[in-house]
């Protein structure tokens, strides 16, 4: 089955023309083939009856780690040893090549996988649940969470705790999961295991004695995760005889069956045909496909409680499918299961097609790839300078990033991308209109900033930082958090030269450049991780550019008081640099209030009027020199400034 999937992926790389006209191909290709190959003599071995397995035998956990640090291989790893997948003798990973179908948008969430593990002569069903990892997605990673009863936390033995880890340590423990501490990478030369104990004994009163000492590269220590996972994880508290609810904790779109749930059945069962209703939409829909991920697709009648398995009722639009819903049956009263929270775009951007030719078929990238995405928020932006284009909204900057990276890969789409904005509270005065006192509106596009004489309150969004890093660079850490207007809340020794520091950050400081900076002033041995920490009262203002007395609306941004001298001067300058000099002067403001707070002129080009003279009188040149500055000051006064497109680009587009 490896094979063909292996062999199919060779085709889809090797053929990325082929692979671009329509991913969905593949998709529904890979969904035959999972069919196909689950109905050959090796997993009709495999064949198990799920709804038998009783909860004392099931277990529900997640692999939580920092990037790199071995959870794709460590996962792989289990699935090989438990018989789930075959063992692959060359180099490339499996999970790596699902990984690589994960990245295509294939099979998205691959490495949710229910394996069966014989222990004490009993086969226990270990349900792994994929997490997306980073505390972007920690409302989705939370609720993934919630339908596990424990966490493997994989920590590096080189490189120890790391910032990520930290975070991720505090969402399992904020979840009340029992944590199973795995040291992966032990065969490294410089892996330190002992040092890196510590490290968890510190930072988290982890014993050692806890702590697993596994390769995952090399399968050491595999059977000992695994009995970890059964003797210290407690089986999920679910009951099969009550009626059948179920939290939804993840969801992806296929093109010929809809929407496909991930659900984790906290009490009853469902069938096929059975009518159900996701309770937050309030849509009900008929059952079509149940199935158990092993990791590949194995279609089953029903699904139990304590399970974890995929649903599809042909949904049409992952809009119906909001991450953390209670799914019932239909016309029964439940009561829904705790902490549902839509996802709430954090950081914006605008894009914009390269030329408006090439507007139609980036629709329809960002369409497909928001089929499959249902955190990103879409809305149409017009932009006189960049023309027609979209702003999206992200639950961060790595889904931003993520997404942006996906439609150049899959779509070969190359938009023009806006630097990110955050999302602003103002609370505002009340006026004769019909704004009453107190409303609040949310804010991220500049356009859309009140005056600043109907707000009584501003707010910025916030996020609690935490920044590993080696203590020789602790001075210049702490300078840039400093300058980033930061308010550091603690700092903890993890061992001897290595530092924790926390620090409450706004989180447009953040979305520029922060973690590139970091990451140069520490050669790149600092992490960063953050976390949303909601509103705090602030001041901002809207930053206006003139051009000529005209404002140019794209150019504008909203900014923290404190910081208009310094990116007023900085705007205008670049702008001096960057728009081409013309036959007008012109005069580059940054406006705040109605107060110009810096400025710069650009010169107008002097032609020479008077170039085909040769010689000759001196009066004839000065009379064309002065027709030529009464001709530049009509212009001023009727013509605004003419920017090139590129100009914008220039200022506007991500660094
Ligand atoms: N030497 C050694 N290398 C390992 C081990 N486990 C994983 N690696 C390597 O570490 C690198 C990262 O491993 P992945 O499994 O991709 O890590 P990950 O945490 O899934 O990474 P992301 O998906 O990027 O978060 C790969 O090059 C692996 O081959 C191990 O036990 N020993």
């Amino acid at each position: 089955m490896m094979c063909i999937r292996k062999h199919l992926l060779r085709i889809v790389n090797s053929s990325t023309a082929f692979f671009n006209k329509d991913v969905f191909l593949i998709s529904s290709l890979s969904w035959y083939f999972s069919k196909k190959a689950f109905s050959s003599k090796e997993n009709d071995r495999l064949q198990i009856d799920y709804s038998e397995i009783p909860i004392y035998r099931i277990r529900n956990f997640s692999i939580i780690a920092h990037v790199d640090h071995g959870k794709s291989t460590l996962a792989d790893r289990l699935l090989e040893h438990t018989g789930a997948i075959k063992a692959n003798s060359g180099h490339s990973q499996v999970l790596d090549k699902l990984q690589v179908e994960r990245e295509r948008g294939i099979t998205v969430k691959a490495q949710s996988a229910s394996i069966i593990y014989k222990y004490k002569e009993e086969n226990y069903l270990l349900n792994l649940i994929d997490t997306p990892g980073h505390v972007d997605f920690s409302n989705e990673v939370s609720r993934s969470l919630s339908a596990c009863q424990g966490v493997i936390l994989l920590v590096d033995a080189n490189e120890g705790v790391q910032a990520q880890t930290v975070a991720n340590f505090y969402l399992a423990f904020g979840n009340d999961l029992v944590i199973v501490p795995v040291l992966n990478k032990i065969d490294l030369k410089n892996a330190d295991p002992d040092r890196v104990c510590k490290q968890l004994q510190t930072l988290f009163d982890i014993e050692p004695t806890q702590v697993l000492r596994i390769s995952a590269k090399l399968g050491v220590g595999i059977d000992d995760v695994l009995e970890a996972i059964i003797e210290r994880l407690p089986a999920p508290k679910v009951n099969r005889q009550s009626a059948f609810k179920a939290l939804l904790f993840d969801s992806w779109y296929d093109r010929y069956r809809g929407v496909l749930s991930l659900i984790y059945i906290k009490d009853g069962d469902v069938n096929v045909g059975d009518q159900i209703t996701y309770y937050h939409t309030k849509k009900s829909y008929e059952v079509k496909t149940l199935a158990v991920l092993r990791p590949q697709e194995e279609n089953v009648k029903k699904l139990v409680a304590g399970q974890i398995g995929l649903i599809g009722c042909n949904m049409r639009s992952s809009q119906e499918a909001h991450i953390g819903d209670t799914i019932h049956k239909i016309n029964v009263d439940i009561e829904p299961l705790p902490g549902f929270k839509p996802a709430r775009p954090m950081v914006f951007a605008g894009i914009y097609p390269f030329d408006q030719s090439q507007h139609v078929s980036l629709r329809n990238a960002i369409e497909k790839l928001v089929l499959n995405d249902s955190a990103v928020t879409v809305a149409v932006d017009t932009s006189p300078a960049l023309g027609q284009g979209w702003r999206l909204g992200f639950l961060g900057l790595l889904h931003l990033e993520v997404f942006s990276q996906r439609l150049q890969q899959e779509y070969d789409a190359e938009p023009i991308l806006t630097a990110p904005s955050v999302t602003y509270k103002l609370k505002l005065k009340e006026t004769k209109q019909t704004i009453k006192q107190g409303d609040v509106i949310y804010v991220s596009n500049p356009v859309h900033f009140p005056d600043y004489l109907q707000i009584a309150e501003y707010y910025e969004p916030m996020v609690i930082g935490t920044i590993i890093t080696p203590d020789k660079y602790l001075g210049s850490v702490i300078s840039l958090c400093m300058e980033k207007r930061g308010v550091q809340r603690n700092a903890t020794n993890i061992d001897n030269d290595r530092v924790m520091l926390q620090f409450d950050l706004p989180l447009c400081e953040i979305v520029l450049d922060f973690h590139d900076t970091l990451k140069t002033i520490s050669s790149g041995y600092a992490s960063f991780d953050y976390e949303d920490n909601g509103y705090q009262q602030t001041h901002l203002v809207k930053l206006q550019i003139l051009l000529n007395g005209t404002p140019v609306d794209e150019l504008s941004s909203i900014i923290h008081s404190s910081r208009v001298d310094v990116i007023g001067r900085k705007m205008v300058s670049s702008l001096k640099d960057i728009i081409p000099r013309q036959l007008i002067q012109i005069a580059i403001q940054a406006v705040v209030n109605g107060k110009v707070i810096a400025r710069e002129t650009l010169k107008a080009y002097r032609k020479d009027v008077t170039a085909k003279l040769y010689g000759g009188d001196v009066t004839r040149r000065m009379k064309l020199l002065a027709q030529q500055t009464a001709g530049k000051k009509r212009m001023r006064a009727i013509a605004n400034v003419s920017l090139p497109r590129e100009a914008f680009i220039d200022v506007l587009k991500r660094s």
